[in-house]
């Protein structure tokens, strides 16, 4: 059984028995009552001393917003070891979490719900406690949703920021017993390199960078892109059924176009595929897929901190070891045509090349190892995450034909005044093409790849809505819940792109609680900083092409069955993953 926000409008006075029987979880209108014992968690003979820390919770947070700025710390109830997962403890676990706690029990198909429920209860400024993230055995972890605040951390972290990679402790194991330098293999400092936030982390990420980040730069790769996309698009009616699968193919073959100038052509079904490719996605997927896992369930996150290998850090080991001799074939077979002087012209300006000739200039302190350590790791991240912000947005377009045809001819109207019916950079800018931007904008606003993709860390104490967070700290932002919250947003579960079209529904927000929305920090899903995702720019163009071409291309719509993006099941993978249904699709152009 499935579950969206929708049935977590608890405090709407909304019952869910579904919610109860899945998520053990009080529903709303119980949730008053369900608190009062959870004050009582002391006195009544809870083993742990916390469950009672939070729950001041007559004022929703949203009424807080607007009457009082300062929002109170409260504190989501946690065990030592566990953490917030007090269902993770073998055998009392559930008792324990149901009789006393009753956090919400977070599965890989409920992360949405989860946020929602820990905004209603706790607020816009808590702490939690993740095993695995966090310094120590009681890894406190303060969330707040104030963009002002998340901006104060941002900048007191300087020229050396944490990033998200950071937490994700078993690549360094596995880059390390591979002698990646990259990791910090063979250093004296146990920094992990560019998974760190040193000196090293900062000579890679400038030298990945560069030729990347850059709207410049980005947009030089824009027309192999819509090359790529065109060709992928032919494939859209013989995935119908599977178009998770063509998403990751088309995710692929953009960003083969970008870091080797080349058309691989694997979403395509008439053309042959090279096997080493589709191989090569499956193990993207599948890599990343372990990797969150040993970080999100708190059983292989402890297991991890205590050096254990289990069964899913073997799995994730051998999926690297394959995918690593797979990518360095290929960019040896690269480098030696390089060499060779026999790179086609859009292979010269591709990433790749251009990347080569900088490691081999004479001021470059990156060697080729470290280069081709760099690109693994580029490639691995640009199949999955790039297909699961595509996929959410199509799940919204073909649920509102309304929007997909106006999107459609706002398309139109550029490949029809174009010579060769070609997209461009010129042409998908945010004046030339706003509704395919306020898609976007929508579609993350409902259903963003993740609610919380931003931690950073406080490297001094710092002042928070007014509480002191010491030094050490993980703060992390969660962008999802409030723009979910009927008291801030109009019906927020109907998919309006009208709301980010021009300036209007801006000054509309402003002055209410609703103009956090407007804030840089809820825009995209790429995180913020000097750690801002690097592959941003390519992702975005990448993603606006391909939906753009295929909406250009067929007409698009969702089964019956699934009439709002809420009966649209996901999963937790690298991010969450909405399971496409298969759409009836018809050609524009038969
Ligand atoms: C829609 C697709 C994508 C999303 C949503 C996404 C999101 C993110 C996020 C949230 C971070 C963490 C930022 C932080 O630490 O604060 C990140 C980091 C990173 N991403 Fe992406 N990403 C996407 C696509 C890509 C692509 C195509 C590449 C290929 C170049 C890529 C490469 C990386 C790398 C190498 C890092 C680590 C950067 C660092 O720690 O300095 N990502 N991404």
């Amino acid at each position: 059984m499935h579950f969206r926000t929708s049935q977590l409008r608890l405090s709407r006075g909304h019952t869910s028995s579904a919610l109860h029987s899945r998520v053990g979880f009080m529903a709303t209108v119980r949730l008053t009552a369900s608190f009062s014992s959870h004050a009582q968690g002391k006195e009544s003979g809870c083993p742990f001393g916390t469950v009672n820390a939070a729950l001041d919770v007559s004022n929703s947070s949203i009424q807080q917003a607007k009457s009082a700025p300062t929002p109170t710390l409260k504190d989501v109830p946690a065990v030592p070891f566990f953490g917030a997962f007090v269902n993770a403890i073998p055998f009392i676990g559930t008792w324990l979490n149901n009789t006393f706690y009753k956090n919400p029990e977070a599965n890989r198909h409920n992360a949405y719900d989860t946020h929602y429920e820990l905004y209603k209860r706790f607020g816009t400024f808590y702490t939690t406690y993740i095993p695995g993230m966090g310094e120590g055995l009681w890894p406190k972890v303060y969330i707040v949703m104030d963009p002002e605040e998340m901006k104060k951390v941002i900048r007191q972290e300087g020229a050396y920021p944490r990033g998200l990679v950071e937490g994700l402790k078993p690549m360094a194991k596995w880059m390390k017993k591979n002698g990646f330098k990259l990791a910090g293999a063979g250093s004296s400092d146990d920094n992990n390199g560019f998974l760190g936030r040193g000196e090293t982390w900062k000579k890679y990420r400038n030298f990945m960078q560069t030729d990347l980040l850059s709207p410049t730069s980005a947009a030089g790769y824009v027309p192999g892109v819509a090359n790529a996309a065109k060709i992928a698009s032919r494939g859209v009616s013989h995935y119908a059924r599977d178009l998770n699968t063509f998403f990751n193919y088309a995710a692929f073959d953009m960003f083969q176009s970008i870091m080797f100038g080349r058309l691989s052509k694997l979403a395509d079904p008439n053309t042959p595929s090279d096997p080493a490719d589709v191989e090569f996605c499956q193990l993207a997927v599948d890599s990343l897929t372990y990797l969150i896992q040993m970080s999100d369930d708190p059983t292989e996150a402890i297991k991890g901190a205590m050096g254990i290998e289990t069964e899913t850090y073997n799995k994730y080991e051998r999926t690297m070891d394959r995918l690593k001799n797979i990518v360095m074939e290929k960019l040896e077979a690269f480098l030696a045509k390089y060499e060779r002087g026999e790179l086609d012209e859009s292979e010269r300006n591709s990433y790749f090349a251009l990347a080569i000739q900088r490691q081999q200039s004479e001021h470059s302190d990156i060697t080729q190892f470290e280069l081709m350590q760099m690109a693994l790791i580029m490639l691995n991240a640009s199949v999955d995450t790039t297909s699961a912000f595509i996929n959410w947005a199509l799940v919204h377009l073909s649920t509102n034909m309304d929007v997909q045809e106006k999107l459609y001819q706002e398309l139109k109207q550029h490949v029809d005044a174009s010579e060769d019916g070609m997209l461009s950079a010129d042409m998908l800018t945010k004046s030339k093409s706003p509704y395919l931007h306020a898609v976007l904008r929508e579609s993350h606003r409902m259903t963003p790849v993740y609610p919380s993709l931003m931690f950073k860390s406080t490297v001094g104490d710092i002042e928070l809505h007014g509480v002191t967070v010491p030094k050490g700290s993980l703060v992390g932002f969660d962008s999802y819940p409030i723009g979910m919250d009927p008291d801030v947003v109009d019906e927020p579960e109907t998919f309006k792109p009208e709301r980010w079209m021009g300036d209007e529904p801006v000054q509309k927000r402003k002055g209410t609680s609703a103009e956090v929305l407007d804030s840089v920090m809820y825009r995209d899903p790429f995180s913020q900083g000097a750690r801002r995702c690097p592959g941003s720019r390519v992702a975005v163009n990448e993603t606006q092409l391909i939906l753009s071409r295929v909406i250009l291309d067929w007409k698009i719509s969702a089964p019956n069955s699934v009439k709002s993006y809420k009966d649209v099941k996901y999963t937790m993978k690298t991010l969450l993953v909405a399971h496409l249904p298969e759409m009836t699709v018809e050609a524009r152009v038969p």
